[in-house]
Protein backbone atom coordinates (compact mmCIF):
# COMPACT_ATOMS: atom_id res chain seq x y z
CA UNK A 1 0.00 0.00 0.00
CA UNK A 2 2.04 3.20 -1.16
CA UNK A 3 2.92 5.48 1.70
CA UNK A 4 2.67 9.29 1.81
CA UNK A 5 3.72 11.86 4.13
CA UNK A 6 2.94 15.18 3.82
CA UNK A 7 4.62 18.33 6.18
CA UNK A 8 3.81 21.84 6.63
CA UNK A 9 7.15 23.78 6.96
CA UNK A 10 7.77 24.86 10.70
CA UNK A 11 6.89 28.10 11.58
CA UNK A 12 8.58 31.15 9.65
CA UNK A 13 9.71 34.47 10.65
CA UNK A 14 6.59 35.92 8.51
CA UNK A 15 4.21 33.21 10.78
CA UNK A 16 5.54 34.79 13.42
CA UNK A 17 4.89 38.17 12.47
CA UNK A 18 1.11 37.54 11.07
CA UNK A 19 2.32 39.13 7.99
CA UNK A 20 0.85 37.59 4.51
CA UNK A 21 3.74 35.85 2.86
CA UNK A 22 2.84 33.99 -0.17
CA UNK A 23 5.59 33.22 -2.26
CA UNK A 24 7.79 35.66 -0.16
CA UNK A 25 10.65 33.64 0.67
CA UNK A 26 10.75 33.56 4.54
CA UNK A 27 13.09 32.18 6.53
CA UNK A 28 12.51 29.94 9.70
CA UNK A 29 12.30 30.94 13.11
CA UNK A 30 14.12 29.11 16.10
CA UNK A 31 11.07 27.24 16.84
CA UNK A 32 10.21 26.46 12.86
CA UNK A 33 13.67 24.92 13.43
CA UNK A 34 13.05 23.06 16.02
CA UNK A 35 9.79 22.35 14.65
CA UNK A 36 11.26 20.52 11.38
CA UNK A 37 13.89 18.45 13.82
CA UNK A 38 11.16 17.03 15.70
CA UNK A 39 9.12 16.33 12.79
CA UNK A 40 12.36 14.30 11.65
CA UNK A 41 12.57 12.72 15.06
CA UNK A 42 9.58 11.31 15.34
CA UNK A 43 9.35 10.06 11.39
CA UNK A 44 12.62 7.81 12.79
CA UNK A 45 11.13 6.62 16.18
CA UNK A 46 7.99 5.56 14.54
CA UNK A 47 9.99 3.52 11.68
CA UNK A 48 9.09 5.54 8.75
CA UNK A 49 11.79 5.89 5.88
CA UNK A 50 11.83 7.13 2.20
CA UNK A 51 12.55 6.72 -1.24
CA UNK A 52 11.71 10.25 -2.64
CA UNK A 53 11.40 13.67 -1.34
CA UNK A 54 9.65 16.34 -3.08
CA UNK A 55 9.75 20.28 -1.92
CA UNK A 56 9.12 23.78 -3.08
CA UNK A 57 11.16 26.33 -3.90
CA UNK A 58 10.54 28.37 -0.90
CA UNK A 59 13.41 27.98 1.89
CA UNK A 60 10.80 27.36 4.83
CA UNK A 61 10.13 24.43 3.22
CA UNK A 62 13.90 22.87 1.56
CA UNK A 63 14.73 24.00 5.48
CA UNK A 64 12.19 21.34 7.13
CA UNK A 65 12.60 19.35 4.95
CA UNK A 66 16.54 19.10 5.39
CA UNK A 67 16.43 19.63 8.85
CA UNK A 68 13.87 16.58 8.92
CA UNK A 69 16.10 14.61 6.84
CA UNK A 70 19.37 15.70 8.71
CA UNK A 71 17.34 14.13 12.34
CA UNK A 72 16.51 10.81 10.06
CA UNK A 73 20.13 10.56 9.00
CA UNK A 74 18.93 10.48 5.41
CA UNK A 75 20.51 13.94 4.17
CA UNK A 76 21.19 12.18 0.86
CA UNK A 77 17.74 10.98 -0.41
CA UNK A 78 17.00 12.65 -3.84
CA UNK A 79 14.65 15.37 -3.42
CA UNK A 80 13.16 17.27 -6.52
CA UNK A 81 12.11 20.67 -5.83
CA UNK A 82 9.47 22.76 -7.99
CA UNK A 83 7.39 25.98 -7.95
CA UNK A 84 4.08 24.26 -8.13
CA UNK A 85 4.71 23.07 -4.44
CA UNK A 86 4.79 27.01 -3.83
CA UNK A 87 2.56 28.56 -1.40
CA UNK A 88 -0.57 29.83 -2.93
CA UNK A 89 0.25 33.89 -4.19
CA UNK A 90 -1.03 35.87 -1.91
CA UNK A 91 -1.37 38.93 -4.58
CA UNK A 92 -1.02 42.46 -3.32
CA UNK A 93 -1.61 41.19 0.22
CA UNK A 94 1.92 40.01 0.08
CA UNK A 95 4.16 41.79 3.38
CA UNK A 96 0.83 43.13 4.97
CA UNK A 97 0.23 42.26 9.03
CA UNK A 98 -2.42 40.38 8.77
CA UNK A 99 -4.66 41.86 12.12
CA UNK A 100 -3.94 45.45 10.55
CA UNK A 101 -5.29 44.61 7.36
CA UNK A 102 -8.63 43.36 8.96
CA UNK A 103 -8.59 46.54 10.94
CA UNK A 104 -8.42 48.39 7.69
CA UNK A 105 -10.93 46.08 5.50
CA UNK A 106 -12.77 44.23 8.00
CA UNK A 107 -12.56 40.84 9.69
CA UNK A 108 -15.33 39.43 6.60
CA UNK A 109 -12.83 40.68 3.70
CA UNK A 110 -9.85 39.15 5.36
CA UNK A 111 -11.72 36.03 5.93
CA UNK A 112 -12.65 35.81 2.44
CA UNK A 113 -9.01 36.66 0.89
CA UNK A 114 -8.18 34.06 3.28
CA UNK A 115 -10.37 31.51 3.01
CA UNK A 116 -12.74 31.92 0.17
CA UNK A 117 -12.44 28.80 -2.17
CA UNK A 118 -12.17 30.93 -5.54
CA UNK A 119 -11.57 34.28 -4.63
CA UNK A 120 -8.06 35.67 -5.17
CA UNK A 121 -6.84 38.39 -3.23
CA UNK A 122 -6.29 41.83 -5.25
CA UNK A 123 -3.42 41.52 -7.86
CA UNK A 124 0.38 42.21 -6.83
CA UNK A 125 1.09 45.83 -9.03
CA UNK A 126 4.47 45.60 -11.39
CA UNK A 127 7.23 46.65 -9.42
CA UNK A 128 5.71 45.71 -6.10
CA UNK A 129 8.46 45.80 -2.98
CA UNK A 130 7.56 42.17 -3.28
CA UNK A 131 7.05 41.35 -7.18
CA UNK A 132 9.06 37.68 -8.01
CA UNK A 133 9.05 38.20 -11.50
CA UNK A 134 12.62 38.62 -11.89
CA UNK A 135 13.60 36.44 -9.44
CA UNK A 136 16.05 33.94 -11.05
CA UNK A 137 14.68 30.95 -9.82
CA UNK A 138 11.36 31.95 -11.67
CA UNK A 139 12.86 31.90 -14.76
CA UNK A 140 10.83 30.97 -17.75
CA UNK A 141 7.85 30.63 -15.24
CA UNK A 142 4.70 32.61 -16.15
CA UNK A 143 4.25 33.38 -12.44
CA UNK A 144 0.84 34.89 -11.19
CA UNK A 145 0.46 38.60 -9.44
CA UNK A 146 -2.30 36.46 -6.93
CA UNK A 147 -4.31 33.23 -6.44
CA UNK A 148 -7.18 31.87 -5.23
CA UNK A 149 -7.25 28.36 -3.56
CA UNK A 150 -8.75 26.76 -6.53
CA UNK A 151 -5.57 28.55 -8.93
CA UNK A 152 -3.08 26.57 -6.27
CA UNK A 153 -5.20 23.27 -6.99
CA UNK A 154 -5.07 23.97 -10.63
CA UNK A 155 -0.89 23.95 -10.44
CA UNK A 156 -0.34 21.67 -7.33
CA UNK A 157 -2.28 19.39 -9.31
CA UNK A 158 -0.81 18.63 -12.14
CA UNK A 159 2.41 18.23 -10.73
CA UNK A 160 1.26 15.43 -8.71
CA UNK A 161 -0.36 13.62 -11.11
CA UNK A 162 2.89 13.50 -13.46
CA UNK A 163 5.40 13.46 -11.38
CA UNK A 164 4.87 12.39 -7.61
CA UNK A 165 1.72 9.76 -8.71
CA UNK A 166 4.09 7.53 -10.97
CA UNK A 167 6.96 7.39 -7.95
CA UNK A 168 4.32 5.85 -5.54
CA UNK A 169 3.18 3.43 -8.48
CA UNK A 170 7.04 2.01 -8.55
CA UNK A 171 6.28 1.62 -4.75
CA UNK A 172 8.66 4.17 -3.70
CA UNK A 173 7.77 5.69 -0.28
CA UNK A 174 7.35 9.54 -0.37
CA UNK A 175 7.85 12.50 1.54
CA UNK A 176 6.63 15.97 0.74
CA UNK A 177 7.47 19.35 2.69
CA UNK A 178 5.35 22.25 1.46
CA UNK A 179 2.94 24.89 2.32
CA UNK A 180 -0.41 25.37 4.10
CA UNK A 181 -2.15 26.29 0.79
CA UNK A 182 -0.08 23.97 -1.52
CA UNK A 183 -0.82 21.10 1.29
CA UNK A 184 -4.58 21.94 1.07
CA UNK A 185 -4.90 21.28 -2.69
CA UNK A 186 -3.20 17.57 -1.79
CA UNK A 187 -5.17 16.72 0.82
CA UNK A 188 -8.84 18.16 -1.02
CA UNK A 189 -7.73 15.58 -3.80
CA UNK A 190 -6.68 12.80 -1.73
CA UNK A 191 -9.77 12.95 0.87
CA UNK A 192 -12.24 13.84 -1.91
CA UNK A 193 -12.99 16.79 0.46
CA UNK A 194 -15.84 19.42 -1.23
CA UNK A 195 -14.47 23.19 -2.04
CA UNK A 196 -16.69 24.45 0.65
CA UNK A 197 -15.23 22.11 3.16
CA UNK A 198 -11.65 22.01 2.58
CA UNK A 199 -11.04 26.36 3.47
CA UNK A 200 -11.90 24.74 6.91
CA UNK A 201 -9.15 22.56 7.17
CA UNK A 202 -6.34 24.32 9.04
CA UNK A 203 -2.97 22.15 8.85
CA UNK A 204 -0.41 22.85 11.53
CA UNK A 205 3.00 23.72 10.76
CA UNK A 206 5.81 20.73 10.91
CA UNK A 207 3.37 17.88 12.01
CA UNK A 208 3.98 14.84 9.59
CA UNK A 209 0.23 14.10 7.90
CA UNK A 210 0.41 10.29 7.00
CA UNK A 211 -1.74 9.13 4.60
CA UNK A 212 -2.19 5.02 3.20
CA UNK A 213 -3.33 5.16 -0.11
CA UNK A 214 -5.14 2.87 -2.44
CA UNK A 215 -4.11 1.91 -5.75
CA UNK A 216 -6.38 4.72 -7.56
CA UNK A 217 -3.99 6.95 -5.37
CA UNK A 218 -7.22 8.40 -2.78
CA UNK A 219 -7.36 7.90 1.19
CA UNK A 220 -7.65 4.68 2.72
CA UNK A 221 -6.26 5.92 5.80
CA UNK A 222 -4.92 9.78 7.37
CA UNK A 223 -3.37 10.51 10.24
CA UNK A 224 -1.44 13.07 12.30
CA UNK A 225 2.00 10.95 13.19
CA UNK A 226 1.86 12.64 16.66
CA UNK A 227 -1.20 11.71 17.42
CA UNK A 228 -0.54 7.95 17.39
O1 LIG B 1 1.16 32.61 3.07
C1 LIG B 1 0.87 32.77 4.25
O2 LIG B 1 0.73 33.88 4.79
C2 LIG B 1 0.68 31.55 5.12
O3 LIG B 1 1.65 30.64 4.88
C3 LIG B 1 -0.68 30.92 4.89
O4 LIG B 1 -1.58 31.88 5.14
P1 LIG B 1 -3.14 31.64 5.40
O5 LIG B 1 -3.26 30.94 6.74
O6 LIG B 1 -3.72 33.03 5.46
O7 LIG B 1 -3.67 30.81 4.26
Amino acid sequence: MPTLVLIRHGQSEWNLQNRFTGWWDVNLTDQGVEEAIEAGKLLAEKGYDFDQCYTSVQTRAIKTLDLALEAMGRLWLPVEKNWQLNERHYGGLTGLNKAETAEKHGDEQVHIWRRSFDTPPPPQEDGDKYDLKKDRRYAGIDIPNTESLKDTIERVLPYWQSTIVPDLKAGKRVVISAHGNSLRALVKHLSNIPDDEITGLEIPTGKPIVYELDQDMREQERFYLHER
